[in-house]
């Protein structure tokens, strides 16, 4: 006979079986409690129960989480953070095995700081790259706290053990086109992540700087050419755009508040080697070497895509130098105790390249002819360009990015064979 479960057992199918299930229910309950010292007794024990559950609950997602917590965890966090050059920093980076996060983890720890990452490992693309990059950053001393942003109480403990002087928080859910797919997971890590990490911050002691990543996306409808940091950003075209200037605003008002010392990053369409496989340079990669075809929009009248594509070593460069010149955050026992810094600046590379561009740049390094289908852009969140205007990150900290789109896709290729080889497959997303 088929077992039921639990909701099978308590809720009627049909108002028949319900009143049979109850009154053999009835019957049991009577021969269970006959007497009242016995009933007594079951409620003390049942009280006991409720009680010990309450208190296992509430010491901690440990116990839940065998992610994060123990005395072995806290010891690997430690010698994480420890610094190894004079004036170094202690770093937590979130999204630390994400793309942009291990390459400044990385960046970070080879000059000696104390580096702690943070990542959740969620499968929004093959997990298998994030546990790879895990590895690399493991092998150079790095340690992965596995959690959520989201994580109160893992936050303030990570700030208990650590008392770290930066937060480089790159953990986010990225990705324009996948906003229509799944809203929910933009607010839940752009919005909520983002203020739970900042109510983490604004008590920590020492407040620590904040360096985090925005967006080019926020310039959404905007056409004015290139994109200045004084620009419109009120017209975005993707919820994920409008998660990263709701960040923005978010920012402002912990900084306005509570004395943090902040600075936003719009990022410009980052690429290269431990890339993301959802993006187009890495996917069509995927599908010209597979011999399959690749979807290449266009827009209006035809006109091709561009972007200002970024080679992340120009990236990190900026992530550093925005950590490096950052203020110290002035707040302290949750007060503001003076003004603090409020900084955003673009990081591009300041010239665009058209999407088939790039594409015939992947061919030569391929040696391989895509098959394209040319579409018009369907109303996804996308824009039809992006140029960056980086005089702001060039003034306070000298950002000069140097690798074009040939150099750095030259690179991509190179690492994507050496990582996959020339046919691996359906295993990446
Ligand atoms: O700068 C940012 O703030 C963002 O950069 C990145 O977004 P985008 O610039 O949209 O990059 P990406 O998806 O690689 O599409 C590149 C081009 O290929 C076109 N594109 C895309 C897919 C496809 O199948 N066909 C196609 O033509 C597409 O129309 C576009 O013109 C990050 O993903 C995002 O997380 C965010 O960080």
């Amino acid at each position: 006979m088929p077992s039921m479960s639990a909701e099978e057992l308590f809720l009627p199918s049909t108002p028949g079986k319900f009143k049979d299930k109850s009154h053999s229910m009835q019957r049991q309950f009577h021969r269970c409690f006959a007497s009242t010292s016995t009933m007594f007794l079951w409620a003390l024990f049942l009280v006991a129960l409720t009680a010990a559950y309450l208190s296992f609950v509430d010491s901690g997602s440990k116990y839940f989480n065998t992610a994060w917590g123990g005395i072995h965890w806290e010891k690997q966090v430690r010698a994480s953070a420890q610094i190894h050059r004079t004036n170094g920093f202690s770093v937590l980076v979130t999204g630390a095995a994400g793309f942009v996060g291990s390459h400044v983890s990385l960046a970070l720890r080879k000059r000696g700081d104390g580096v702690v990452g943070l990542d959740n490992f969620n499968n929004y693309y093959d997990p298998a790259l994030k546990n790879a990059r895990k590895e690399l950053l493991n092998a150079h001393g790095v340690f992965i706290v596995e959690g959520d942003v989201n994580d109160a109480k893992m936050l303030a403990r990570l700030f208990e053990i650590a008392r770290f002087t930066h937060v480089m928080h790159l953990a986010a859910q990225a990705g324009v086109r996948y906003a229509m797919e799944n809203p929910h997971s933009y607010i839940h890590s752009n919005i909520a992540g983002l203020v739970t990490l900042l109510e983490a911050c604004k008590i920590a002691e020492p407040q620590p700087s904040i360096v985090w990543a925005s967006s080019s996306s926020v310039y959404g409808l905007n056409e004015k050419a290139p994109f200045s940091e004084s620009d419109r950003t009120d017209r975005p075209a993707s919820l994920y755009a409008a998660t990263k200037k709701a960040g923005e605003e978010i920012t402002h008002t912990y900084n306005h508040i509570y004395g943090l010392s902040i600075t936003g990053l719009r990022f410009f369409t980052v690429y290269g080697p431990w890339g993301r496989p959802d993006m187009a340079y890495f996917s069509f990669t995927r599908n010209i070497l597979q011999g399959k075809a690749i979807t290449v929009y266009r827009g209006k009248n035809h006109a091709d895509l561009a972007r200002d594509f970024t080679y992340i070593d120009d990236i990190v460069k900026g992530c550093v130098g925005s950590l490096d010149t950052a203020k110290k955050s002035t707040g302290s026992g949750g007060k503001k105790r003076g003004p603090a810094q409020f900084r955003i600046f673009n990081l591009g590379n300041t010239s665009p390249v058209t999407v088939p561009m790039m594409v015939g740049i992947l061919e030569k390094h391929l040696k391989v002819k895509a098959k394209k289908n040319l579409v018009d852009m369907p109303g996804n969140g996308d824009v039809p360009f992006t140029h960056a205007n980086i005089s702001y990150a060039r003034k306070e900290f000298g950002y000069n990015p140097t690798t074009d789109l040939q150099t750095g896709l030259k690179k991509f290729v190179k690492w994507y064979l050496s990582y996959y080889g020339y046919n691996h497959g359906n295993s990446v997303k």
